[in-house]
């Protein structure tokens, strides 16, 4: 099997050498591609890899029939319509830490020269100028840095900050005095930073909630001849209300690398002399870059030999220590979802996974998915996979629910999965046998020891001599094979099951003949 992968943006040749080195890959290189044309090339590929210029649609998602992991090589994602991914079943990963020194050393560079008038001096300059008296700067020293997001390139920013002898006082939703305290830094809200700092530097994602969370009102709080930077990404200040605050005098100086419209040739902001920008730079350097490629080459990887992703986007994250534990059990995850869907013909409202034992000790999210999967897989087949399975219960009204519980019941790890229709409740327990693989332990409430794998009929019937010799006469006559039989029962001449191994696929017909067998009320076959 060949996939297909194609890169959009300029990646290091360096860093995509995981995905040379790998067996069946074909790697397209097409930079700067129109719009038109992505929507016209992506159809025939299994990957895409991007940095931030290309914008991945949902247009672009819906158009790539084959897609399957999208790559961005960098942290932000805002180029990437991650709910339309997610719908399609894409899994999209990042590159989270490869940038965050370059990103940081930018932020620096843009600090100090917005300070010291240098690219405004330089120009001066170049245009045959020797000028003194025009770019006198302020020192940083002394000076307060608030900086707004305290995440990996917020937090090396700030102890760059402080080697400047800067003050820095920081906002971020997951920070803590205490937190703040240990790093040396001063701890407020938004409104506190932006009225104390002298120097405001913005590291947050794009997001709803950022989006113009530099706005008028903001600038107003702040103090007068402030100073901003911005190598986060443009939108997140809101440039019509910085043009307006430098023109004022309100603000005395921005240095930009990110912008709302990107990429651009003129731009208002760039006519003041207030201003120093660069275009997007804060990851361009040969470590950042080959870096950030190489984590993501090494996840499309991954993502083909079918292991686990290190950095997915749309997924939760799970640590290499916890995948260990809980990867056994993906496979037995998945058919108990599988069982569980051919055991009612209803719409299903309710799906319960119950973690018993050992397994109660961990994220167990990428098995929940797992189940969830099996059972949509009977009415959606290949459109549900690990990255989907969540949302599209959600769109179906199905209620997906976790339990943990530490006693296993004998068992050292059981999983219980029930789907809850409006009339039924069905349930199926499994486990894994040490030395023996996975077993089918309990199925409603009867116990049962069945190998999930190759055809299963389950058949319910009343407890009476002679049913059994009746499926398997009948079973004969179709010149069905059985390989193994468990049977359980209630009680004494009530109701009982029988679970069969076949070594054919039944069909329906012959699920029908079965059914009308003399005390059986209910057949089902079940492939695993
Ligand atoms: N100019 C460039 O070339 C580059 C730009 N970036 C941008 O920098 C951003 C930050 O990157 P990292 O630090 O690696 O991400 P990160 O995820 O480590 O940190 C982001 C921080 O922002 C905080 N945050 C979210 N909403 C907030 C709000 N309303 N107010 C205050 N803080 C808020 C989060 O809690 C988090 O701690 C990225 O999202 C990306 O857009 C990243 C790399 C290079
Ligand atoms: O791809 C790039 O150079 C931009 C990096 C960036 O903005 C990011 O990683 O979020």
């Amino acid at each position: 099997m060949t996939y297909h992968i194609l890169i959009a943006d300029p990646l290091s040749e360096e860093g995509i050498y995981p995905l040379r080195q790998a067996d069946g890959l074909e790697i397209t290189i097409a930079t700067d591609l129109s719009k038109e044309d992505l929507l016209e090339r992506i159809k025939g590929f299994d990957a895409l890899l991007v940095r931030s210029q290309t914008q991945v649609t949902r247009e672009v998602i819906e158009a790539a029939s084959n897609l399957k992991i999208i790559g961005r090589a960098g942290v932000g994602v805002d180029n990437i319509d991650l709910d339309a991914a997610t719908e399609h079943g894409i899994i999209v990963v990042n590159a989270p830490d490869g940038n965050t020194n370059s990103a940081a050393e930018h932020t620096i560079a843009m600090l100090t020269a917005l300070a010291r008038k240098i690219p405004q001096a330089f120009n001066s300059l170049k245009n045959g100028e020797w000028d003194r008296k025009s770019f006198i700067g302020v020192e940083l020293k002394n000076k307060t840095l608030g900086v707004i997001g305290l995440g990996r390139i917020g937090a090396e920013v700030a102890a760059r900050a402080k080697g400047q002898r800067m003050n820095v006082i920081a906002y971020d939703p997951f920070l803590t005095e205490e937190k703040a305290q240990k790093m040396g830094i001063g701890f407020g809200t938004v409104g506190d930073v932006l009225k104390a700092a002298d120097f405001i530097t913005i590291h947050t994602p794009l997001l709803k909630e950022t989006r113009h969370l530099i706005n008028e009102e903001a600038f107003a709080k702040m103090k007068d001849g402030v100073q901003i930077i911005n190598c986060a990404r443009g939108g997140i200040i809101d440039e019509d209300a910085l043009y307006g605050a430098i023109v004022s005098g309100k603000v005395a100086g921005a240095a930009l690398d990110v912008f709302e419209m990107e990429p651009f040739v003129d731009h208002p902001l760039l006519t003041l002399p207030e201003v120093i920008a660069t275009p997007h730079l804060g990851a361009s350097t040969v470590e950042a870059q080959e870096s950030v490629a190489v984590d993501v080459s090494q996840d499309v990887v991954n993502f083909f030999k079918g292991e686990a992703v290190r950095n997915p986007v749309n997924l939760p994250s799970v640590s290499k220590e916890v995948m260990a534990k809980i990867a056994p059990f993906f496979d037995l995850a998945e058919k108990l979802g599988i069982f569980l869907s051919r055991m009612t013909d209803e719409a299903i409202e309710e799906v319960n996974i119950k973690y018993a034992g050992e397994l109660a000790n961990y994220d167990v999210r990428a098995l929940t998915r797992n189940t969830v999967k099996g059972i949509l897989k009977r009415n959606l087949g290949n459109h549900v996979n690990d990255v989907n399975a969540k949302f599209l219960a959600e769109r179906f009204d199905i209620k997906v629910n976790e339990h943990k519980t530490t006693t296993g019941k004998g068992f050292l790890h059981l999983i219980t999965a029930e789907i809850v229709t409006a009339k039924f409740t069905h349930r199926v327990a499994g486990t894994l046998l040490n030395g023996l693989g996975a077993r089918i332990v309990k199925v409603d409430d009867y116990v049962v020891d069945v190998v999930p794998e190759g055809h299963l009929l389950f058949i319910k019937h009343k407890d009476q001599p002679g049913a059994i010799g009746r499926v398997g006469t009948l079973l004969a006559q179709k010149d069905i094979n059985i390989a193994t039989m468990q049977v359980g029962r209630s009680t004494v001449g009530g109701d009982a099951i029988m679970m069969l191994t076949i070594d054919n696929r039944v069909e329906q017909t012959e699920i029908e003949d079965l059914t009308e067998l003399e005390d059986i009320y209910e057949v089902k076959a079940i492939d695993l």
